[in-house]
């Protein structure tokens, strides 16, 4: 009889969403069955399989389930069929950024950490990689993604100054506020780990930048003067990312800065199929990988699961306080890596075709390795 049960909601959402998700229920109850917990696992609707079943990315009834959970488990959303042109069609995406929103989930942590086995797999050379170990603290209910999205048509002549023809608009925002608890949160994780944040802004063209490092700085003097603070323009960063990554410990910045670091910072690793994540608020929780639902690679049984795995290890740290159990599943996959096991993504030349697995024998040979 399990000791407890934890009521975990999981949202498969579209492309390789339900063939990923699945293996990290797998896992998870493998881990449960060892521990003796038990995840009571509720599958509900996001994204473009809840437009096709109710015209809304984010129903009240998934909502709902997600703020009855103990933790929410999510996979990705998104694909070609949802892609329209009708500014007003549903779109997956508004899904996702709901759900982030609705929770509260400000603080979006993204590890990068280098497996030693997969030197090979990654596009830049084992030298530069070695000892790469930071984390991304991303900001996500904020910024670009949350201010209005808007779409003109413009007549033109005098009046409205210039030519006829249409005009976009999305606004970039952020109070103080916000920054500051992020802030928070970056240097609360460089105190646990090498005690170094790197702040990431645009100071030297937006506003939103220019409060953003004055506000990261007042923070860490009043509060962590102990953690050694650096700033960095995002474009340098995506320079230093690839130029010197083992360098990086804590990298902390604004929603759209950091979706698009963590995609390169995830290939430092070898794929974006590796890269975790956990949104965290002062509510429930989501872990969610950091990939999206590979629409070129769905279907066919051949994705990575080890990002939506390592998104369990994450829900059981930190929704669950199994940080013990957490570690079975981190170490579980490491042995597996070290034994030679690769999905396609992750596999170089030297991987022999025998050890190069479909997504559900992956997740098969990580409970093997609990
Ligand atoms: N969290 C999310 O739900 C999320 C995140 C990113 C993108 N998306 C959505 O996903 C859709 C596709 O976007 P995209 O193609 O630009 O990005 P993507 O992240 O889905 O894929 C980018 C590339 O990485 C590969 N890849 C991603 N995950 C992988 C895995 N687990 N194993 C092996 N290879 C993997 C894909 O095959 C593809 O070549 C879009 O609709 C986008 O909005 C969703
Ligand atoms: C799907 C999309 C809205 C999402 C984002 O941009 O936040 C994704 O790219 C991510 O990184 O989680
Ligand atoms: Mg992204």
């Amino acid at each position: 009889m399990a000791e407890k049960t934890y009521r975990i909601c999981c949202l498969p959402g579209d492309g390789i969403g339900p063939e990923i998700i699945a293996e990290g229920k797998k896992v998870l109850a493998a881990v449960g069955e060892r521990a003796g917990v038990e995840f009571a696992f509720e599958d509900h609707l996001i994204g473009g399989a809840a437009i096709d079943a109710c015209a809304d990315p984010l129903p009240a009834e998934t909502l709902d389930a997600a703020r009855a959970s103990d933790a929410v488990l999510l996979a990705s959303v998104g694909g070609p069929k949802w892609d329209s042109t009708d500014p007003a069609a549903p779109r997956p995406e508004q899904g996702l950024l709901r759900i982030r929103k609705e929770l509260g989930l400000y603080t979006n942590l993204r590890p990068v950490k280098i497996y030693d086995a997969l030197a090979g797999a990654s596009t830049l050379r084992p030298e530069v990689i070695r000892g790469v170990d930071m984390v991304l603290v991303r900001e996500l209910t904020g910024g670009i993604y949350f201010g209005s999205h808007e779409r003109f048509y413009d007549e033109g002549g005098a009046g409205v100054g210039g030519a006829a023809g249409q005009r976009a608009v999305d606004v970039m925002e952020y109070r103080e506020y916000e920054v500051e608890r992020i802030a928070r949160q970056a240097f609360e994780a460089a105190r646990k780990r090498r005690g170094k944040v790197t702040s990431v802004d645009k100071r030297n063209v937006l506003e939103t930048s220019r409060m953003w490092r004055e506000v990261v700085h007042r923070v860490h003097d009043e509060q962590y003067p102990d953690v050694e603070l650096e700033d960095l323009l995002v474009d340098n960063t995506a320079m230093q990312l690839i130029n010197r990554p083992a360098d990086f410990d804590v990298v902390v910045t604004e929603n759209m800065f950091g979706d698009i670091l963590s995609d390169e910072a995830a290939q430092i690793t070898g794929s974006l199929g590796m890269l975790a994540s956990a949104s965290l608020g002062d509510g429930v929780s989501l872990f969610e990988p950091s990939a999206g639902s590979a629409p070129d690679i769905a279907g066919q049984g051949i994705a990575n699961p080890l990002a939506q795995i390592l998104s369990a290890a994450m829900l059981l740290t930190y929704a669950l306080d199994m940080g013990e159990q957490a570690a079975w599943i981190e170490d579980a996959v490491a042995r597996v890596l070290d034994e030679g096991w690769r999905t396609r993504d992750i596999a170089d030349e030297g991987t022999p075709a025998d050890h190069i697995l479909g997504t559900a024998e992956m997740g098969d040979r990580v409970v093997a390795a609990l």
